[in-house]
């Protein structure tokens, strides 16, 4: 069915980038991996974060309240070659992580199709996705997954794995296949 198979990523550059802390949204960039190939790319900082949730959440916040774009220290080469771009991240402060903003407007995405992944601990997404559209102005956003991850204010950290993790995996076939991105 050529209709079918028309949008599919089969014959699509893929750009898998992400960025995680404790490590649930790298677990679904995985599974992503394994369902659609492409090349899979952590976001890295020049400067890490501090390991101190709380400092962490203030540091945060302080650079969501004035813009800050922390500079990255991963380089993809040669972007252009991409058509297919899938985003993760966390939500961090109600927000699309300040390393994110870095990446969305770092690299010029025009034309391409982006689709946006992530993990939070189930209080509250906020904005970021709204963040994802903005920053994308010129390229095709899909349908996003998000799923519930670790709650680390409340010490809870990694949470993909046994039934969980299995309960992802579905749910990522799911959407792929809604998105027309595999068959
Ligand atoms: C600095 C910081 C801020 C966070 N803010 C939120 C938030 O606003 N809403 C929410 O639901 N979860 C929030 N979380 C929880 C994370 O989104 C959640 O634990 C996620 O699964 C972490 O992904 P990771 O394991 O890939 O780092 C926050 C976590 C951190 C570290």
């Amino acid at each position: 069915q050529e209709s079918v198979t028309a949008n599919t990523v089969k014959d699509k550059k893929v750009l898998i980038v992400y960025l995680s802390r404790t490590k649930n949204t790298k677990a679904v960039a995985e599974i992503i991996h394994k369902r659609v190939g492409g090349d899979l790319v952590v976001l890295e900082l020049v400067t890490p974060y501090p390991e101190h949730y709380q400092t962490m959440v203030d540091q945060v916040a302080a650079e969501n309240a004035r813009g800050y774009l922390p500079p990255l220290k991963t380089k993809i080469d040669d972007i252009r070659k991409y058509d297919v771009v899938f985003v993760g991240f966390p939500t961090w402060g109600m927000q699309l992580p300040p390393p994110m903003k870095s990446f969305l407007k770092q690299y010029d995405l025009s034309g391409k199709t982006i689709i946006p992944f992530n993990t939070n601990a189930g209080y509250d997404i906020g904005s970021s996705f709204e963040t994802v559209k903005q920053l994308c102005p010129n390229s095709k956003v899909l349908e996003r997954f998000s799923t519930k991850g670790g709650i680390e204010r409340d010490g809870i950290l990694f949470v993909m794995e046994g039934d969980k993790e299995k309960q992802v995996q579905v749910e990522i076939e799911k959407w792929l296949k809604k998105l027309a991105l595999i068959n």
